[in-house]
């Protein structure tokens, strides 16, 4: 790879080593498989998101829901206490109407786990967000400049802050930046639920956390979640739309760390209890047990930003249903999966994260593009290369284009009577190729002559639509 990257391309630079250009390096499509449903409140929930299959997927969702419900409020009552802050102070920043959504991810076996992430780093936009793993591990988390594994314990939860955890402590709990890595041998589920503040909804940095000795970082925000996501997409991390002040030597928008970075530490399997598990049941029983599990749960969330939670009154064999309905709805036919398909444009549904465009989509090949000379045109079929799962491929392909700026067109002695003129004289048609391509469209559309009438911009649409790559 360092071979290689000495002749990487830039983000915006269409020649040198590596994928096509993406809106910012390191953003990557996902190895992985995913079905996203708002949850709470229980008048959000879009039914037609809801997989009827496997049968008892809706009751033991609905179930899983009501039992995050009482989670969340333990969790966050326990979050103030340990910070000596007045116990309701977070649900009241949360709200009534805080949200949960459930996101279940499929990661299928990956040939190549080296090259490919189930999920690229990122930090999570939500307040927090409650993991529930089955006993393939995969989740990693960055902590002190290394990644460490997150420890599979099957009837622990993990929970990890996101980014508006870390803005209402004002910076006290980290929100830890996480991946997930393929496996070439074993399918790995897990079930992640985000808890939102409700949308509409200032929220803001604790005052009893700001002092003398610890001023203000964050200031207060709304909808923070759509910011992050905008961001997230573009491989940023978003919390400096958040800081009170940002430092000129600050890097504003930082991109989360470059998953060929080989020069970062990686602990595969470290000690099962390396993350800090905490026992929620302690945190309401007698005192002195209490104060220690609280002072336990700050330092976890101070330092790793996460923690795993046992005792949280979930009986392991419900826990094992959810992991099973999120299997089972996986392994169906792809078919079935697609009637609960999302929009290009929605969150819900299933389906991957959405991209500009219907039929975009990164490429699983690893690329190395030279301009070497142009002169004249081409004309190219619709093609695609397949993957093969024993052997390597490679191919060399020459595009052979028109100088730039020079206008082409229909050779005249093709135009006749039988024959009108179908497409007229263009300039730089390369350009508007490459832009119509990275969204999965054909672009011959503009070149074509208009025999009738005016487009609407509702019929331009409409063609574009129809000459969509399939
Ligand atoms: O699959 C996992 O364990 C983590 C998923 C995750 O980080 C996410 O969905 O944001
Ligand atoms: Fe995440």
């Amino acid at each position: 790879m360092e071979e290689k990257k000495r002749h990487a391309k830039g983000v915006e630079e269409f020649e040198g080593y590596g994928a096509d250009p993406v809106p910012a390096e390191g953003q990557s499509l996902d190895w992985s498989d995913r079905l996203f449903l708002d949850v709470y409140p229980e008048d959000r929930r879009k039914h037609k998101f809801w997989p009827e299959n496997p049968k008892s997927f809706r009751e033991v969702l609905e179930e899983y829901t009501s039992r995050m419900q009482i989670f969340t409020g333990l969790v966050s009552k326990a979050i103030a206490k340990s910070l000596n802050l007045e116990a309701d102070c977070f649900l009241n920043q949360f709200g009534k109407r805080a949200a949960l959504q459930a996101r279940f991810n499929y990661y299928s076996r990956c040939q190549r786990p080296d090259l490919v992430l189930g999920l690229k780093a990122h930090a999570d936009g939500s307040g927090y967000t409650i993991i529930l793993q089955d006993d393939v591990e995969g989740l990693q988390v960055f902590q002190d400049e290394r990644w460490l594994t997150v420890p599979a314990i099957s009837d622990a939860l993990l929970v990890l802050m996101g980014d508006q955890m870390e803005i209402m402590t004002n910076g006290m709990f980290k929100s830890p930046v996480h991946r997930v890595l393929t496996n070439s041998d074993k399918e790995r589920i897990s079930v992640a639920v985000f808890y939102t503040p409700e949308p509409n909804k200032e929220i803001g940095p604790e005052e009893g956390l700001i002092n003398e000795e610890r001023k203000k970082i964050y200031k207060k925000v709304k909808d923070y979640a759509d910011v992050h996501w905008e961001h997230y997409q573009q491989g940023k991390r978003a919390l400096h739309v958040a800081k009170e002040m940002v430092l000129n030597d600050e890097e504003p928008q930082k991109p989360y760390i470059s998953r060929h970075d080989g020069t970062i530490e990686v602990i595969p399997s470290p000690p099962s209890d390396l993350i800090p598990i905490i026992d929620l049941s302690l945190l309401s029983s007698s005192e002195p047990c209490s104060a220690q599990e609280l002072q336990r749960l700050r330092s976890a969330l101070c330092s790793w930003g996460c923690f795993q939670a046992t005792g949280h009154g979930i009986p392991k064999s419900f826990l094992d249903k959810i992991r099973q309905v999120a299997r089972d709805f996986f392994e169906q036919p792809m078919e079935e999966k697609k009637r609960h398909a999302k929009g290009v444009e929605e969150f819900e549904g299933y389906g991957a994260d959405p991209v500009p465009a219907e039929g975009q989509s990164l490429d699983w090949s690893d690329r190395l593009f030279l301009n070497i000379m142009t002169n004249g045109m081409f004309k190219s079929p619709v093609h695609r290369v397949l993957t093969n799962s024993e052997k390597e491929r490679i191919s060399v392909a020459v595009f052979y284009a028109p100088e730039p700026n020079k206008e082409i067109g229909p050779e005249e002695g093709l135009i006749n009577e039988e024959r009108k003129q179908i497409y007229k004289k263009v300039k730089g048609y390369s350009v508007v190729h490459w832009e119509h391509y990275q969204q999965g469209k054909r672009s011959i559309h503009v070149a074509k002559v208009q025999t009738w009438g005016v487009y609407t911009e509702y019929q331009i649409r409409e063609a574009n639509i129809s000459t969509r790559y399939s």
